[in-house]
């Protein structure tokens, strides 16, 4: 296993490179700004000058976090991840989010999801990851496999009661394998909706991140049988290079 195939989001906003990740899908950094005068582009990027001995892959990450307006965003407002602005985008978007609601995260480290949750007024947010995460005030954090059997019980006792939605920012570990890993990817979607299934109301809603594209016919169908209605939406703040986008499924049929 190399880690979780997403490098951007599971990390702090001020977190170090990926040890190794030479196995890892690669992205190259740009420029703050796109386009304009090339010389104040210029002035504005940030080089990783002290390259030498480390990985290109790894120059390329720290590159891209230094010069990444959301990293920068959430170091400022007190975010753990980068992550956190695209549950902020989707919300503004879709308004699912409300007051009292009961929410559970699914691969919530660090933890920036669970701060917006809180943040918006949510009264009962769960955080579930294989990975540890630091404690954050009015949210209650599992870490454990949220495909193991007794994970959607152990979520609802913890609730008192069926959850309004399921988020789900998960990112498989990868192998570098790209077929393995593209079926793991698919696998851990499918499996959260199954999870969704188990855990909501009637009404209750699931917003999931998917790769490639957006989520399989297959999924898409299911999701249609059991939504009254099935998005697909890039927030701006998820890299343009990146292949994720998410899927957004609203009124829960149960
Ligand atoms: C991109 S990160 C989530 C970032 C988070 N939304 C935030 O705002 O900070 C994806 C997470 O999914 C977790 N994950 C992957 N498979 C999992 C599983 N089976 N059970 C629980 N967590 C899992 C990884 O450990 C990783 O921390």
């Amino acid at each position: 296993m190399s880690g979780p195939s997403d490098e951007d989001d599971n990390k702090s906003a001020g977190d170090t490179p990926p040890v190794d990740d030479n196995k890892r899908r690669r992205r190259v950094g740009g420029p703050v700004t796109k386009g304009g005068d090339s010389r104040a582009s210029k002035q504005m990027f940030e080089r990783v000058k002290t390259a030498r001995g480390r990985k290109t892959s790894s120059k390329n990450w720290l590159q891209r976090q230094l010069n990444d307006p959301y990293v920068k965003k959430a170091q400022m407002e007190g975010y753990r991840s980068r992550a956190a602005y695209k549950l902020i985008e989707l919300d503004e978007r879709f308004r699912f989010i409300r007051p009292g609601m009961r929410i559970v995260d699914l691969g919530s480290a660090p933890g920036g999801w669970l701060q917006v949750c809180v943040k918006k007024g949510v009264s009962e947010v769960i955080g579930i990851d294989l990975l540890p995460i630091d404690p954050i005030d009015g949210a209650t954090i599992f870490e454990k496999d949220f495909t193991e059997d007794d994970a959607p019980d152990m979520v609802k006792a913890a609730m008192g009661g069926p959850a309004d939605g399921v988020i789900s920012d998960l990112a498989p570990w990868t192998t570098g394998h790209k077929n393995t890993d593209h079926v793991r990817i698919v696998g851990l979607v499918e499996l959260a909706t199954l999870f969704a299934f188990e855990t909501l109301k009637p009404g209750g809603f699931f917003i999931a991140k998917v790769f490639q594209g957006g989520a399989e016919a297959d999924l898409l169908e299911q999701l249609k049988q059991r939504f009254g209605k099935v998005r697909h939406f890039k927030p701006a703040s998820s890299r343009s290079e990146s292949a994720e986008t998410f899927l957004i499924a609203m009124g829960f049929k149960g």
